[in-house]
């Protein structure tokens, strides 16, 4: 369960959430060999969540919402792999709707990005989804598919199986129109077949497959229940500590 923060809450305001969040998580004998529990802040806000997650040994873990496709150098703005790693990061998102309409990021760079994550340990968390007038045509599952083999290009099995993929459908992301549970399915069992088709059943089992899309403590549960999704990422309500451990604890 991955609470993507966006451009929401600074370091302290951060530091607040996080801690809301493992009290909720902790009072409610939260079993994290279950379910692994990331929150994703702007990068600000990072070093003092590794700060409080160290410090207190906390179970949730923490990802960062980009990264640069270079190593180090005259890339002003950017921030490296190896800056996110020492940062005790664990996962990267890559090719969120967001950065492919605003910052024009194609399959090409979102695959360079998951190989950067990959090479310095981390785990991408590759985003693909269709807009609405792909979805009305009825072009949903070939638009995403196209987005995941450009994605996973040059991928072994094994980094495949390590990565995570996040369905979103753009029309549901911050709308609160939610794919129904059946969409999810829909898209996310393709996927997982597609990941068979090029790889293996053993890669297609093993890859984590998460929904995103307006996901609440609401709706949560009923897209849990569907087979081939594995996860959710969370936009807007992971901005609040009870909300967000409720939806961690889909099935309390
Ligand atoms: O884009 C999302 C997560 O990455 C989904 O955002 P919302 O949950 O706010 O719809």
């Amino acid at each position: 369960m991955a609470g993507n923060w966006k451009m929401n809450m600074d370091h302290l305001e951060a530091i607040h959430l996080v801690q809301g969040l493992h009290q909720e998580l902790t009072d409610a004998n939260f079993d994290y060999t279950k379910t692994e529990v990331v929150v994703i802040p702007p990068f600000t806000d990072i070093r003092s969540v590794q700060t409080l997650v160290e410090g207190d040994e906390m179970g949730i873990k923490y990802g960062a919402q980009d990264v640069s496709v270079h190593e180090k150098g005259a890339y002003t703005g950017e921030v490296s792999a190896t800056m996110l790693k020492k940062l005790g990061v664990s996962y990267i998102v890559v090719g969120h709707s967001e950065r492919r309409e605003y910052h024009n990021e194609c399959d090409k760079k979102v695959n360079t990005k998951a190989r950067v994550a990959l090479d310095n340990g981390m785990t991408p968390i590759i985003c693909c989804g269709e807009g609405l007038e792909v979805r009305k045509a009825g072009e949903h599952v070939a638009h995403v598919l196209k987005q995941i083999d450009g994605g996973l290009e040059g991928f072994s099995a094994e980094e495949v199986a390590k990565s995570v993929i996040a369905y979103e459908p753009i029309w549901a992301i911050g709308t609160g129109e939610v794919a129904t549970p059946e969409d999810a399915q829909e898209v996310c069992a393709a996927i997982r077949v597609r990941i068979g088709e090029l790889y293996d059943a053993d890669t297609a089992a093993a890859t984590r497959i998460l929904y995103g899309g307006s996901v609440k403590s609401s709706n949560v549960a009923d897209i849990m229940a569907k087979e081939d999704v594995d996860g959710a990422l969370v936009g807007g309500a992971s901005l609040e500590a009870v909300e967000f451990s409720k939806i961690a604890r889909f099935d309390a």
